[in-house]
């Protein structure tokens, strides 16, 4: 399958019920590192993910994948804030999406049981209900579930949210890991010691628009625009 990057979005936006979500979006992102996208509460994050996954149809302009779309969103994943866990064990939840693939079902079950240890939900932890999991333990699954696919782009809209240190560390060491061995990620976060931590790029999006893209050095370093410098002190931009 060829490789879907570069990206190129041109003039993109997403309406609902006569109002932009997003948009007009003009980006072009490459094939490595690892975006960040922040902004303030509503400012559209998770509508921008979704639109750049192909799960919002585009109102207006376009989105061009380095490859057929259709290939292009089978090499992606999206790890949504609040996961959904079937009610299913963990191991069987992991294994889920080869299962959709048509993978035999002790071959899924063994690849799943690999990435379950991965994730610290191997052993005894592997036949409990994902129903009963913590929400760190969930996010984990859905790390896992969502990884067990090998995709080539990975979205993830705020993964830690409300998850302890512990937790969060973990799933940061995952991603980093995941993210050297050649997977793109595209994360929004609230957390600004997380976008720093992972970010090699990140982009600010403010009333739907993406109002800043820059390297994430930079970005940290002294922002671009008044709103994300505010952002970035902890005031209130509206
Ligand atoms: N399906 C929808 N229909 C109508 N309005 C929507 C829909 N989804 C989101 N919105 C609105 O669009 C705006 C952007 O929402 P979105 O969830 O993308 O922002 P966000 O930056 O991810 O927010 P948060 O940081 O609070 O998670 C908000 O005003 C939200 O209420």
């Amino acid at each position: 399958m060829s490789d879907l990057f570069p990206v190129s979005v041109r003039n993109a936006s997403v309406r609902r019920r006569g109002k932009v979500l997003v948009g007009p979006v003009d980006l072009q992102l490459g094939g490595q590192g690892t975006s960040i996208v922040i902004g303030p509460n509503g400012a559209g994050k998770t509508s921008l993910l979704k639109m750049l996954h192909g799960i919002l149809r585009l109102g207006g302009g376009q989105i061009s994948w380095a490859c057929p779309t259709e290939q292009a969103q089978r090499q992606q994943a999206f790890v949504f804030q609040t996961p959904v866990m079937m009610r299913r064990s963990v191991v069987e939840n992991i294994a889920y999406p080869l299962r959709l693939n048509k993978v035999a079902r002790q071959e899924a079950l063994a690849e799943a049981t690999i990435w379950a240890e991965r994730i610290g939900l191997g052993g005894d932890a592997l036949q409990r209900p994902a129903v009963l999991l913590s929400g760190g333990e969930r996010q984990k699954l859905a790390l896992a579930r969502a990884l067990i696919r090998k995709p080539r782009l990975l979205f993830l809209d705020e993964p830690c949210a409300s998850l302890d240190g512990r937790a969060t560390r973990e799933i940061e060491e995952i991603l980093t890991e995941v993210a050297a061995s050649g997977t793109r990620l595209i994360m929004s976060t609230h957390n600004m010691g997380q976008a720093q931590r992972l970010a090699d790029e990140v982009l600010f999006v403010l009333h739907g628009k993406v109002a800043e893209f820059s390297p994430a050095e930079a970005f940290f370093a002294g922002p671009q625009t008044d709103q994300a410098r505010a952002f970035l002190n902890g005031d209130i931009v509206e």
